[in-house]
């Protein structure tokens, strides 16, 4: 069993790693850092063959020094045993000294080398070796084929330091039109990236394993991001006290609900109260319906008229961009209330520049939920540029609204004002369903009015989510067909379970 330690979440970005890299570089003798990132590859490939030790592991090795990495490993399994076969497409450049003397040591001892993949291998396992942190365009030619060869395999796939073709930085895969290795394990050397965790990274990178080749922790540089972790906001976690009542744990109101679209609205409502809102308004544009009959404790309002007061603000599920629409969102922003904007309310920021400097001038907490695409409108851009570089895209919107920002998605980003990013790691493919942004909205919004910090709210909220999400999959309900009207009480078991095992 392989422990995650601490420093393990902490991300370093590729600038960082050639830095980390450089300082050890110079305090060790030539080729220390290569053998044992060699060596630590070959026990986590030994740990993936399991009983399979009769296969053959195939090991591609690319033309730099994660070529050489592999080279190392290929030479530990052979001596381990194991039938090792190297597939070496070295580049037009000299190798370096380390994997001149990788490739040497293999080509002295057992390992085998091949110079095609053979149609249908039955391999125990695959390495792919091919690139890491010096990838620096799209893979074509032979490398693209190799790749896209790899697809058809059913084994499992440990990369080396990256899947090559992902950018360690951003998780997007090099392209246009680019291609990347899909593994299940990647072994990630001197540190974490946060490419392996958003965008891309998840479906490439597999589960993810640190080794830091013995670096000293304290020559390490404060990280770029970190992975979200439950720890980050245990602070928070407090069993409730018997001798209390509603009015202790805030009201959250939903404004939303323009004609047609009273299901967002609802779906809020229910997460706000299944995270223990003590009182949960559900305020319509449009006239809607008096009530929910799944859930008859959320109070139904119409938003034009309702005193808002210092209750907590969740607004923008379903409300459209009617001038009633943004009355109610310039009100809420000009008050004091803790405030989470979703959806519609994100887009008309987007579009008005009045409402953006409300948003940047508030002093109350105050949260954004966009997904990709409302993300761009906020910054004048592409979902497709947002996506290219999440954490950039989401620092950017945190410092242009001075709010905390979540950018939704695989790896969803967790923006401070301050610069500070979280990835946070928990959910799945369940998620992308209709009304679950909704829910996460309302989530959050009901940790602000419970008192959580902005920040605290928003990584608690992002994490719960997903939290929810896996724990409904682990009992077979989803990723497939996953609702988000499932997500309430999943979530709500996730928090209490955190209380009961974190909380003082
Ligand atoms: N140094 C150390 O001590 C340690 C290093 N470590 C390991 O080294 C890795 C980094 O090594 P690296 O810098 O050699 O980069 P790497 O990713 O192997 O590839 C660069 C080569 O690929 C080429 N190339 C790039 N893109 C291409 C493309 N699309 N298609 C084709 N070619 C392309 C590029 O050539 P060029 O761009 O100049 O054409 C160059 O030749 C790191 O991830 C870790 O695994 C660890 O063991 C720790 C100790
Ligand atoms: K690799």
């Amino acid at each position: 069993m392989h422990d995650n330690a601490p420093m393990d979440n902490d991300l370093y970005t590729v600038a960082q790693l050639r830095a980390i890299e450089q300082s050890a570089y110079a305090a060790l003798p030539p080729g220390t850092l290569m053998r044992r990132a060699g060596e630590a590859a070959a026990r986590f490939a030994l740990e993936l063959l399991g009983g399979r030790r009769d296969r053959p592991v195939l090991v591609l090795a690319g033309p730099g020094n994660n070529g050489g990495d592999a080279l190392e490993l290929a030479s530990n399994l052979a001596d381990a045993g194991i039938d090792a076969l190297v597939l070496h497409l070295p580049g037009q450049r000299e190798a370096s000294d380390e994997t001149a003397s990788a490739h040497e040591r293999a080509r002295d001892g057992t390992v085998g080398f091949i110079d095609m993949l053979p149609p249908g291998g039955d391999w125990g396992l695959v390495v792919d070796g091919l690139f890491g942190i010096g990838l620096t365009r799209a893979l074509d030619g032979q490398y693209r084929d190799l790749v896209a060869a790899l697809d058809a395999l059913r084994c499992p796939i440990l990369a080396l330091d990256v899947p090559s073709g992902l950018d360690a930085d951003t998780g997007a895969v090099i392209g246009p039109d680019g291609i990347a290795v899909r593994a299940t394990h990647t072994i990630s050397f001197l540190g974490n990236k946060p490419g392996l965790h958003t965008a891309d990274g998840r479906d490439h990178a597999g589960q993810v394993r640190v080794d830091w080749l013995g670096v000293d922790p304290a020559q390490l540089p404060s990280p770029a991001a970190r992975l979200g972790s439950a720890e980050l906001f245990a602070q928070r976690l407090r069993p409730r006290r018997h001798n209390t009542h509603k009015g202790i744990f805030g009201d959250v109101v939903v404004i939303g609900g323009a004609h047609g679209m009273a299901g967002a609205p609802v779906l809020a409502a229910r997460g706000a109260m299944y995270l223990g809102a003590g009182r949960t308004f559900a305020a319509l544009l449009d006239p809607g319906p008096g009530y929910d009959s799944v859930q008859p404790e959320i109070m139904f309002r119409p938003a034009d008229g309702f005193e808002f007061g210092k209750r907590t603000l969740v607004v923008g599920p379903g409300m459209g961009g009617s001038a009633a629409a943004m009355r109610l969102l310039a009100t809420a922003l000009d008050s004091d209330s803790p405030l989470l904007l979703d959806a519609d309310a994100i887009t008309l920021v987007g579009a008005s520049p009045d409402l953006l400097s409300r948003l940047a001038q508030r002093s109350a907490p105050a949260v954004l939920t966009p997904h990709p695409l409302e993300g761009a409108r906020l910054l004048g851009t592409t979902a497709a540029a947002v996506q290219a570089d999440r954490l950039a895209a989401a620092r950017e919107m945190a410092l242009r609204t001075r709010a905390t920002v979540i950018l939704k998605g695989s790896g969803s980003v967790i923006a401070h004002p301050d610069g500070s990013m979280v990835i946070n790691p928990t959910g799945n493919a369940g998620l992308a369903t209709a009304g679950s942004g909704d829910v996460l909205a309302g989530m959050c919004g009901a940790l602000l009015a419970q008192g959580w910090p902005a920040w605290e709210a928003a990584l608690g909220a992002a994490w719960i989510h997903g939290a929810a999400a896996d724990l409904l999959v682990a009992h077979g309900i989803g990723p497939i067909g996953m609702t988000a009207g499932e997500l309430p009480a999943a979530a709500r078991a996730v928090l209490n379970m955190l209380v009961n095992e974190t909380g003082v």
